[in-house]
């Protein structure tokens, strides 16, 4: 068994096997702390000194309590979020506003309702400058990329929920993000399309080799498709507990690598880490 836990007071003086060590990481969160006002003045400290890092083409998910402040880092690493402390470094340059190399997908679809699939495929590109034929003729091929070439001009409500997001994938993809941030992006389908969908994700990233950044709550989902799997503290103040690295042969079928003993072994180590989170973070809650 080469995968291997690591908790963060080892990492911290970079010694941790699940550690990424570079200077130019695609994502590189040092010691970032996000507080939120609330409306009664109060400071809720979401998560505290966190440091995490995301090497080109390399694909991390982040797992945790609900409420931890998964959605938070990544809106940290898409500059949404701007940390009370730390620093946050996009391939080595510091982060000021919206991270440009990001593409982001949602649990929710971000589609235009009124638009087709092609259209909506190809309005990044037009947005941008491109004229609108080239658009066209990129997002036809992004659609059939993504295996949905005969269903250009279907409106998003014609369309399955699995169909939906494989249209807001290459909506994203189309525009050549380095680094793909990815919230519960397949939450809301049902556990067959969840594994297609996956292995399409995997397919495309290893064709492209983004960073991938992928939060989740379902641990099977992210042994299955990264190369690490973080691990977040209940909240509030959540820090990263675990680090582990993924070595399970690639490239992965998702159906197929989840009846392997050594994700089974993986799974067992990650979860004994995961569910004392899980348990404290119900006992607030409680
Ligand atoms: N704008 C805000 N103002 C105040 N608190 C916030 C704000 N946004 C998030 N929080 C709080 O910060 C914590 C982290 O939220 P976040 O959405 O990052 O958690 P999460 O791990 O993604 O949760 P889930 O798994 O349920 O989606 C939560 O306790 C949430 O209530």
């Amino acid at each position: 068994m080469s995968a291997r836990g690591v908790e963060w007071s080892q990492q911290a003086g970079g010694r941790g096997e699940g550690v990424t060590q570079t200077d130019n990481a695609a994502v590189a969160l040092q010691d970032a702390t996000v507080a939120f006002r609330l409306a009664d003045a109060r400071t809720y400290t979401a998560v505290e000194n966190a440091t995490l890092t995301v090497a080109d083409g390399e694909f991390v998910a982040i797992v945790g309590p609900t409420g931890c402040g998964k959605s938070t880092l990544l809106n940290v690493a898409a500059g949404l979020l701007r940390p009370a402390a730390g620093a946050v470094r996009i391939f080595g340059a510091p982060l000021d506003g919206l991270n440009p190399q990001a593409g982001y997908l949602f649990q929710a679809d971000a589609l235009f309702p009124w638009k087709t699939a092609i259209d909506n495929v190809a309005i990044g590109l037009e947005i941008a400058g491109t004229p609108r034929s080239e658009a066209l003729s990129r997002a036809q091929g992004w659609l059939e990329t993504v295996g949905l070439g005969a269903f250009a001009q279907r409106y998003p409500h014609m369309l399955s929920g699995g169909q939906r997001k494989r249209v807001g994938l290459a909506q994203v993809l189309i525009r050549d993000p380095k680094i793909l941030l990815m919230d519960e992006p397949f939450g809301p389908l049902d556990a067959q399309t969840r594994q297609i969908m996956g292995n399409l994700l995997l397919q495309l990233w290893s064709a492209h080799k983004k960073a991938v950044l992928f939060v989740t709550h379902d641990l099977e989902e992210a042994i299955a498709l990264a190369d690490r799997v973080v691990i977040m503290s209940a909240g509030p103040s959540s820090r990263i507990v675990g680090d582990w690295r993924i070595e399970l042969p690639r490239p992965r079928d998702i159906f197929e690598i989840r009846l392997t003993h050594d994700f089974h072994t993986l799974h067992r180590e990650i979860w004994a880490v995961l569910r004392e989170q899980v348990m404290k973070a119900y006992g607030q809650v409680a």
